[in-house]
């Protein structure tokens, strides 16, 4: 149900998506509200990193409505694209670093983009670095640093401009458990800051630490949405 006194950074309503015969998504209808930390989980194929593309429009639904911070992604064409993707963060598995280009250059890129000007650049991206705890590596080529390290600049990068939402897919799958807790550490603290975290994740460990709602997909349809709490998860509505 809508809560009219709290602001929607998401609003999904019965959203389908086919990739040509296979379909991703079946009638998924959802709410996220600003501030909020919502995992999405379910079992490999299940539709996980298609929702999340399509919040930032990596791909385009094949019917229903999406409105992602008072956007509404079936009436924005390739011109509205960059203002949709300035106001999100996106961090993926498998990092998606330049590996051509400096820790530094990787996340200066963002700001670049948007217009920013080279002090307030060298300023921002510094801090960031400084917070995720690797800002002696600024220099450094990725392919030196280990796979937490990376996520760790991929996590500065995704909100090095401030975003209001971060979009996660599966950020700690290919790290060890203490790089997992330091990602998770990390995005805890730009949540402190205000930002929204959408999450799909399979890791219990990250699910029941941080407390957030959970959406459940099962076959492209949302199973279970349930409240983490200090008894675990509460299953709702
Ligand atoms: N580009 C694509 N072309 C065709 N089919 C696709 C494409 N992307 C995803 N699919 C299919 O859509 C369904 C949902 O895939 P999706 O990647 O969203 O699931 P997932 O829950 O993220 O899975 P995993 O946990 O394995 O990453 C699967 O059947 C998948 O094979």
């Amino acid at each position: 149900m809508t809560d009219p006194s709290r602001n929607m950074i998401v609003r999904m309503f019965d959203v389908y998506k086919a990739y040509g015969k296979t379909s991703a998504l079946r009638g998924v209808s959802l709410e996220v509200a600003s501030g909020d930390i919502v995992f999405i989980t379910g079992p490999s194929g299940a539709g996980k990193s298609t929702l999340l593309k399509i919040i930032y429009k990596a791909e385009v639904a094949s019917q229903g409505q999406i409105i992602v911070d008072g956007m509404n992604l079936s009436r924005i064409g390739s011109r509205q694209l960059p203002e949709l993707r300035r106001r999100l963060g996106v961090i993926f598995q498998d990092f998606k670093l330049i590996a051509g280009r400096s820790v530094f250059d990787n996340i200066a890129l963002v700001l670049e983009a948007a217009g920013e000007k080279p002090k307030i650049i060298e300023k921002k991206v510094m801090s960031v670095l400084r917070t995720a705890g690797i800002e002696e590596k600024a220099r450094v080529f990725p392919p030196s640093l280990s796979g937490g390290e990376q996520q760790r600049v991929a996590v500065s990068r995704a909100v090095v401009g401030s975003p209001r939402l971060i979009l996660a897919d599966e950020p700690t799958a290919s790290l060890d458990p203490d790089s997992a807790e330091q990602i998770m550490q990390l995005l805890e603290t730009f949540h402190a800051r205000g930002a929204t975290l959408v999450i799909a994740t399979h890791n219990r460990r990250i699910i029941s630490r941080l407390k957030g709602r959970e959406i459940r997909l099962e076959s492209g349809s949302v199973k279970k949405q349930a409240i983490s709490s200090d008894n675990g998860m509460e299953e709702k509505g």
